[in-house]
């Protein structure tokens, strides 16, 4: 039992019961539980919103499904659910509440953090994103030498990018065709540099969304970009008011980087850098899509965060999606899940999730402290399909690895596809077949049917059982996209509820930051570093020799 009283989670009775069912479960076969059950694909399946989730090829059973449940009930999954909701500081190593459902409530709720209802200011900022948006959008906004805003570059990493960048993927059926929309991430110069080699500094607009404002590949990139425009624009520092607007917690950090505080679009240290993209740091989505759709898509957000909230656990599809994730990881040693969209769009769908979830719950420190005595997050992966089938599905199909997967496909293919939406019904196919593929392969006796000689049955026989969800939703609408990603923020919430570990904090990314900082002397100037170990003190001496310092 750990201090909150908590009983550790691999001392739970639910737990060895999951443990002990799982060795009973063996090697059962998706195709038995099929055969045995034929209601089991109508039985097996969710409805929210606008998605609708099919679970029925998971290793499960109803026993596996109540065990689950009554484990989430024993760690405090409601609880902390509830406590979240409510604005308790439930990042308890920063000491933060974790609100990014509020950033999608309607204005009329109150939200209280530290007793004063957030609402208010929530609402102020998004009327502000519109007001400036639209401007923008209208040619109303315009540059220092007065012409009108084509481009729009959103300069942030991690969670200041990755949102806004995915999001206009997903949405360039919406986004204003007219103007370009670039994202800048990478310290590496080659992105800054590509992303405005061929743009006019007089027309292009720089978003600079950054939560602390102090992150050093931001601050580096906004600084070239600044000197790039003022180049461009004939040195004039007044320039720079018309050309960078900023997004961040920060306000003196902004105005110390120039930028007018009028000019600062402002979110709160309760909304996590990776669940931010709907704050204010998704003002260059709102640019691109303007405002209606913007709503349209915190309304989605909406509705899947009421499900989650109210929905009984068996029809929950967040805690079901956390919780088959925990039967796999830990009860079945799978190490990693595959996310697979059926869409062009959702080209950086998981590059998003990928920092979701794994700068979520790749930790291994319980919230009281005590080292994790069980496995916790899992290494998130997968590209879009088709592509993925011709590349490394070979592995998922006959592989030595488990991998559980999420297929992701919508009815509707995009208006504007034209003539091109009949090859929609080939894409659908497709995922449909990986989904019945992995679940029931192709037996030995199937093999020999077709006449293959005894040599290669072996080798083309699938043996299936591989598990997936099939998340198929009407169409990629700004509304669907914000279902599927409170979708999936929640599904990371349940399993780090149940792993006892904080999902909200991140410390495991500075460590490398730190050294970084410490090392850049020594590759520019040569400076010493004390205590350098020989490997990277060697790399560095290499470095410097092939630059020729
Ligand atoms: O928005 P900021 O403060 O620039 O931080 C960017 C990203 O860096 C991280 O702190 C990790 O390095 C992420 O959590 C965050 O999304």
């Amino acid at each position: 039992m750990n201090a909150e009283g908590r009983t550790r989670l691999d001392q739970m009775p639910e737990w060895h019961a999951l443990a002990k069912h799982r060795e009973e479960f063996g090697q059962t076969h998706l195709r038995r539980l099929f055969a045995d059950d034929p209601g089991r694909a109508e039985r097996y399946s969710v409805r929210v919103g606008d998605l609708y989730l099919d679970y029925s090829k998971h290793l499960v059973t109803d026993e596996t499904l109540r065990l689950l449940q009554q484990l989430a009930e024993s760690a405090g999954v409601f609880r902390l659910r509830d406590a979240m909701f409510e604005g308790e500081k439930i990042n308890i190593t920063e000491d933060r509440a974790v609100l990014h459902t509020a950033l999608r409530t309607p204005e009329s709720a109150t939200v209280r953090v530290d007793g004063e209802n957030v609402m208010p200011k929530v609402h102020q900022v998004l009327i502000k994103m519109s007001t400036f948006a639209t401007k923008v959008r209208e040619g109303h906004w315009r540059g220092h030498t007065g012409k009108r805003i084509k481009n729009v570059v959103n300069i942030g990493i991690g969670g200041s990018d990755l949102g806004p960048a995915m999001a206009y993927e997903a949405l360039r059926p919406y986004t204003a065709r007219e103007m370009d929309f670039r994202f800048v991430s990478n310290v590496d110069g080659a992105d800054l540099h590509e992303a405005v080699r061929d743009l006019d500094p007089a027309e292009t607009l720089f978003i600079v969304a950054s939560k602390t404002f102090t992150t050093i590949e931001t601050i580096t990139n906004a600084k070239a970009a600044r000197a790039w425009l003022l180049e461009g624009l004939g040195g004039e520092e007044s320039a720079v008011a018309a050309h960078f607007v900023a997004v961040s917690t920060n306000a003196e950090k902004v105005a110390e980087f120039g930028i007018n505080t009028d000019n600062m679009f402002e979110f709160w240290d309760w909304v996590g850098g990776r669940y931010s993209y709907d704050s204010a740091i998704g003002l260059s989505l709102m640019v691109a899509i303007g405002p209606q759709c913007f709503g349209d898509m915190l309304a989605g957000f909406h509705l899947v965060d009421e499900h989650f909230r109210t929905a009984s656990p068996e029809a929950n599809a967040p805690l079901l999606l956390g919780l088959l994730g925990v039967w796999y990881g830990n009860f079945h040693d799978a190490q990693s899940h595959a996310v697979l969209p059926y869409s062009h769009y959702l080209s950086r769908f998981t590059a998003y999730l990928q920092q979701l979830d794994m700068e979520s719950n790749g930790k291994s420190t319980e919230r009281e402290g005590r080292p994790v005595n069980w496995q916790t997050g899992p290494v998130v992966w997968g590209t879009p399909g088709t592509n993925g089938q011709h590349a490394y599905y070979q592995l998922l199909h006959q592989g030595t690895k488990m991998i559980p997967a999420d297929l992701i496909g919508f009815v509707e293919p995009v208006a504007e596809l034209g003539a091109l939406r009949d090859q929609h019904d080939l894409l659908m196919a497709n995922l449909f077949a990986q989904g019945q593929a992995l679940a029931f392969g192709k037996s030995e006796e199937e093999v020999r049917a077709e006449g293959v000689s005894e040599a290669q049955v072996p080798h083309r026989t699938f043996p299936g059982n591989r598990p997936t969800t099939t998340i198929l939703a009407t169409e990629l609408s700004p509304s669907v996209l914000g279902q599927l990603i409170a979708l999936y923020e929640h599904k990371v919430f349940v399993q780090g509820a149940i792993w006892n570990i904080d999902s909200f904090d991140q410390w495991g990314v500075e460590l490398g930051k730190a050294l970084a900082k410490r090392l850049e002397p020594a590759l520019t100037e040569g400076a010493e570093v004390a205590g350098l170990d020989r490997s990277t003190a060697t790399l560095v001496e290499r470095y410097r020799e092939l630059r020729g310092r």
